[in-house]
């Protein structure tokens, strides 16, 4: 290419640059509007609600839609996803608690979810970002719940069984792993590897076929572990790329995962329910007396009513030695008839049964 033709194709560029940055600008102004028309349109005493998930949904999903590449629907909706979450900020930034420290995954689903525009804040335990929401601290929290390969996050399970919490949205995030080490390591002479344990149950066949002999310690988080590699000579870590970042650490091995396609499912917890979109996720608690075929009742309506189940869980209940509580995930809202029928039939065989949200299924 000519050194003219790339001063033409620069002139070019420039010029859109122009055009996007004003209509960026414009659309913000037009943001700003909403706020104050939702400000105005509020009832003595009422809070504004500014984040809507539901019609940031409806917004990425045109999007994909009217997209006609040469980006990818992903590449495009994220990017619309960073300006709407600037919009949202000049609305009123959202604060967001998401298990820490900072560089774990779930901060990356965090942010893959609310764009980079928001105040987040790194928690050292679930349980804490479920109090950091209930106490009022923060508007939203993020806590992974199932991972493809390794099954589901009983810490966050069990803390729903605890607190009162509305499930406003999901985020799937895959998730690949590297082999870290820093400047000072020797690479020969690794005799431990830090991860979080379910980052090392990801990769347990990788590590039995390269490091057979090597200690696998699990601590706190992968962001820890990457930390820890820093300060130490004849260690590795295993982390993803934000915590490789974060403390600039240099992949030995990279995406060691013994399941390509492995994923992680995180969920948004807050206050505030979500309106239907007509493409939704519904999820349930539900508690049976202990007796034959109690399973079987609870799942007859669902098939009755050609409702899509997406998971099914059990968990041991608080309230008596072996006896459990089902965690069920399906398609649909709480809100539409079928659903509603669904529920109410259940809730006549159940003890108890207790709708955690519904929510938009995760576009991105
Ligand atoms: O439509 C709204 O209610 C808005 O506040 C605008 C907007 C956007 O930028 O498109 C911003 C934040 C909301 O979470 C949803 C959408």
């Amino acid at each position: 290419m000519s050194e003219h033709e790339l001063k033409a194709l620069r002139v070019r560029i420039d010029s859109l640059d122009e055009k996007i940055l004003e209509l960026i600008s414009d659309r913000a102004r037009c943001a700003e509007e909403v706020a104050r028309v939702k400000m105005a349109a509020l009832a003595e005493g009422e809070v504004p609600v500014f984040y809507r998930p539901e019609r940031e949904a409806q917004v990425l999903k045109r999007v994909m839609e009217r997209n006609k590449g040469p980006l990818s629907n992903e590449e495009m909706a994220r990017l619309f996803r960073e300006v709407m979450s600037s919009c949202l900020a000049l609305e009123n930034p959202l604060k967001v608690a998401y298990l820490g420290p900072e560089g774990t995954f779930t901060q990356a689903a965090a942010m893959k979810h609310f764009g980079h525009a928001v105040i987040s804040k790194p928690m050292a335990a679930i349980d804490e970002v479920f109090r950091e929401v209930v106490a009022g601290a923060v508007n939203f929290g993020v806590v992974p719940v199932e991972n493809s390969t390794e099954g589901a996050v009983n810490h966050t399970l069990d803390s729903f069984l605890e607190h009162d919490m509305v499930i406003c949205g999901e985020v799937e995030l895959r998730i690949h792993h590297h082999l870290l080490i820093g400047d000072n390591t020797k690479t020969d002479s690794i005799t431990r590897i830090y991860s979080h344990a379910q980052s090392l149950a990801q990769c347990r066949k990788w590590l039995d076929a390269h490091y057979p002999n090597v200690e696998r310690i699990a601590v706190a988080s992968n962001a820890e572990a990457a930390k820890r590699v820093k300060g130490e000579w004849n260690s590795a870590a295993i982390a993803g790329d934000m915590a490789a970042g974060l403390y600039g650490l240099e992949r030995l091995a990279e995406k060691i995962e013994d399941r390509p396609d492995n994923a992680t499912r995180f969920l948004i917890i807050g206050n505030q329910e979500v309106p239907p979109t007509g493409d939704d996720k519904t999820s349930v608690i539900v508690s049976m007396s202990n007796r034959p075929g109690a399973l079987h009742e609870l799942l007859v309506p669902f098939h009755d009513n050609g409702i899509d189940l997406t998971r099914i869980e059990t968990r041991p209940s608080r309230s008596g030695k072996w006896t459990y509580v089902f965690f069920i995930d399906f398609i649909g809202h709480h809100r539409d008839p079928l659903i509603k029928g669904v529920l109410e039939q259940i809730s006549q065989e159940a003890v108890a049964l207790k709708v955690l949200g519904s929510y938009p299924k995760a576009v991105l």
